[in-house]
């Protein structure tokens, strides 16, 4: 089966954004992937009417870093919704698996937690062309489908409240 193009989605099927309020935390290992995931995700949320002053960027040194920067986000600001952008790329040995494990529990945990959206904008990869095609490539975007679900999941919220 062809793999999903991350950057297309019914435009339709998003809510209008204005006035949430977004942390995004951004792993710096594998900058230019992670670095394009960030800006499509913030492309994205201004795309649907957020303030680009109601978007918080933050740095973390890893992927495995993530969760944790998200929780000091959660307790240090006062957003609706956050996103965790990293990418994880296999290489000699099993750190690949763990790194990956780590952080997808993490994520999971912090949502249940803090009852707020954490959004898994993690691309975990094989090799280096397969992130780069999913970082703006031949892929789209992880970083745009990352901002449409943070953006959706807030509505959910607003609506259930
Ligand atoms: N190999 C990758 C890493 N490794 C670093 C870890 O995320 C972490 O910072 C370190 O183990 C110290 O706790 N991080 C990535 O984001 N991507 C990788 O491919
Ligand atoms: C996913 C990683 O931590 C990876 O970059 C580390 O590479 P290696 O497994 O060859 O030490």
């Amino acid at each position: 089966m062809a793999t999903k193009n991350l950057s297309v989605y019914n435009l339709e099927s998003v809510p209008a954004a204005n006035g949430m309020k977004f942390g995004i935390v951004v792993a710096e290992w594998n900058y230019e992937i992670t670095g394009a995931l960030a800006q499509g995700a913030v492309d994205t949320l201004t795309k649907h009417g957020v303030d680009e002053e109601d978007i918080i960027v933050k740095h973390v040194p890893g992927t495995f870093e993530l969760p944790l920067g998200g929780q000091y986000l959660a307790e240090y600001s006062q957003v609706d919704a956050i996103i965790l952008i990293g990418c994880v790329i296999q290489g000699e040995t099993r750190h690949f698996d763990f790194i990956c494990a780590g952080v997808t529990q993490g994520a999971t945990d912090l949502n249940l937690k803090y009852n707020k959206p954490f959004i898994f904008g993690v691309l975990t990869t094989d090799n280096e062309q397969q992130a780069m095609d999913r970082a703006g490539g031949k892929l789209g975007n992880k970083g745009d489908e990352a901002a449409v679900t943070a953006i959706k999941m807030v509505a959910l919220q607003k609506e259930l409240k």
